[in-house]
């Protein structure tokens, strides 16, 4: 199993996709303040891990960071939320919730078409979440049957489909430069502005939206082709054929949806009404002014007056028409190079451009900040990326993260680093201060000070809670190096001098020695220098005098013993 940040362990696969690879994974700790959703440590969530060449790339890891805000705030009962984005080294993933369910590709493949009733009811829920995206300004553009998981699927549920993988169309369309001619998303679903690198807004999304309620219904999208590139000319300049089991209210629906000109198509507001009416008024048990409603079901489609855009997209008119599509004809400019890193375009089979395409990173003829250049050839991404030699900005972001982090591991992980519990010590008993003052009588008396008074201000640390608070720890990072705490360790040896500390009366006795000693030296000086020796003694010797005196008291404390003896 495999960490993810520290927050999350990768525990299984649950499928492979275009731009990476999602996994059932659990949560180990509550997340941070910064994921929409903390979690519970245990809890089962899902956990897409980018791929590395996305990761390795600079534009993407900057996006990324930058609509974290957007991405996590996006809740809808039908999109699949996103709880949290780890950044870790060369890791980017995004943690969503876990469906339980199959996704409506799969889902498709095994149960077969759906009712144009059951159709309209379910893309009518998908309608619904891109309502709610579109008015966060937020455009999926890559929408299809694979990126919708189908919650309820077991026996007497009802289905609830929920829209996933938003943003990530949006991750990997950088602006950076090395992107400029590309467009991401699966041939088979992708609107021809798209395919043309032409401006894009949720209209895109509509588009999609159409292609897949088609697909509901007849099992198959209405554009296929043998290479991708043929899917795309065909999004262009064919207009889709009704099949004869599309009811015509739905077909309008889908006629609108898939128009050519995005002003043309409904807002996703309108399209999730529509499609509501189209499903009572096709039933078996539709009433008859059901049934009318849903044939005039065109005058619920107006126009989108106000799609939203999706940034980073081409200027308006920027685009070539002449050059709308790369070309693989020998000498035709732009040719797409099928072997150039990021221009991938893997199906290129009898089944391109079907509903199991990953989402493709395509080259496109024209790009943001200007028409196709008909004299450049689609360049090759190169391997590290844009700027490869310069330092690019996101680089000062991760850094910027990995001090944070630093810091954050520092305060947490690590307590026996943590000055400030170890002051409390240094707030010692008064003996030990003593000790300290012995020990280093070089240190200059200042010093000394300023460490007296942070430990009056630390002492109540001693007893706070695990110094977790954010601003504790800056103080220390400018406080005197970790190595001046060591010299302070060393009072224990000053505890080998227990004889000033540990003997009782100790001083007395030295002071009654000391008054002893004067007081001989005093009366010798006397003796000598005075003729008190001629008065008393007959002019004996200090010493001898003294000794004579001795053995008196002597023989006088021997009488007192009694003359038995
Ligand atoms: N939140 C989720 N909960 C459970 N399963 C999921 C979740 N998200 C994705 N999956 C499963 O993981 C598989 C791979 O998802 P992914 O989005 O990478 O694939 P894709 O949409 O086919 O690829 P791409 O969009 O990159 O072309 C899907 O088929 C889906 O079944």
């Amino acid at each position: 199993m495999r960490p993810v940040g520290s927050k999350y362990l990768l525990e299984e696969p649950l499928g492979r996709g275009a731009t990476g690879t999602v996994w059932r994974a659990s949560q180990r700790e509550t997340a941070g303040a910064e994921a929409a959703v903390a979690g519970q440590p245990g809890e089962t969530v899902a956990i897409k891990v980018l791929k590395e060449e996305l990761a390795n790339d600079a534009d993407i890891v900057m996006r990324f960071l930058r609509e974290r805000s957007v991405l996590l705030r996006l809740t809808h009962p039908n999109i699949v939320r996103t709880r949290d984005l780890v950044v870790e080294g060369d890791l980017l993933a995004l943690v969503m919730d876990l469906i339980d369910g199959p996704d409506l590709h799969n889902y498709l493949r095994s149960n077969g078409p759906f009712t144009p009733m059951a159709a309209s009811l379910l893309t009518a829920q998908i309608a619904d979440a891109l309502a709610a995206s579109h008015a966060d300004g937020v455009v999926h553009r890559d929408l299809k049957p694979a990126n919708v998981l189908l919650a309820g699927t077991g026996e007497g549920q009802e289905m609830h489909p929920m829209l996933t993988d938003f943003g990530i169309a949006r991750l990997a369309d950088s602006p950076g430069l090395t992107r400029t001619q590309e467009f991401v998303g699966t041939p088979a679903y992708v609107a021809p502005e798209s395919a043309e690198g032409r401006p894009q807004t949720s209209a895109v999304d509509i588009y999609g939206a159409g292609i897949m309620l088609y697909e509901l219904v007849t099992g198959r999208p209405p554009f296929a082709g043998n290479t991708a590139l043929e899917v795309l000319h065909r999004h262009l300049s064919e207009e889709p054929r009704r099949p004869s089991t599309v009811p015509e209210p739905l077909w309008t629906v889908i006629e609108r949806c898939l128009r050519k000109r995005p002003e043309e198509r409904p807002s996703a507001e309108s399209l999730g009404r529509a499609l509501r009416v189209v499903a009572a008024g096709v039933g078996v048990h539709a009433s008859a002014a059901q049934a009318e409603a849903a044939l005039g079901v065109a005058a619920l489609l107006a126009p989108d007056p106000a799609p939203a855009p999706v940034p980073d997209t081409a200027p308006a008119g920027s685009a070539d028409p002449t050059q709308a599509l790369p070309t693989n004809a020998p000498g035709g400019t732009p040719s797409y190079d099928p072997a150039a890193p990021t221009n991938v375009m893997p199906t290129t089979g009898a089944n391109a451009g079907a509903n199991a395409d990953p989402t493709q990173v395509l080259p496109s003829g024209s790009g943001p900040g200007g028409g196709a250049d008909p004299t450049r050839a689609m360049p090759p991404v190169p391997p590290g990326g844009p700027g490869q030699d310069d330092p690019h900005p996101w680089q000062n972001q991760m850094r910027a993260a990995r001090d944070r982090n630093e810091q954050t591991q520092v305060q947490y992980l690590d307590p026996s680093e943590d000055p400030l519990r170890r002051r409390p010590h240094r707030a010692a008993p008064p003996q030990q201060y003593q000790q300290q003052q012995y020990q280093q009588p070089q240190q200059p008396p200042q010093r000394r000070r300023g460490r007296q008074q942070p430990q009056q201000y630390q002492q109540p640390q001693q007893y706070a809670p695990a110094p977790h608070h954010p601003q504790q720890p800056q103080p220390q990072r400018y406080a005197p190096p970790p190595q001046q705490p060591e010299p302070r360790r060393e009072p224990r040896q000053r505890s080998s001098n227990p004889n000033r500390m540990k003997i009782p009366g100790l001083g007395c006795l030295k002071g009654c020695l000391f008054v002893i000693v004067v007081l001989v030296i005093g009366s010798w000086l006397v003796w000598e220098l005075s003729p008190l020796k001629d008065w008393i003694a007959d002019g004996k010797g200090y010493w001898d005098a003294v000794s004579g005196w001795a053995k008196d008291i002597g023989q006088w404390i021997e009488d007192l013993g009694g003359p038995s003896s």
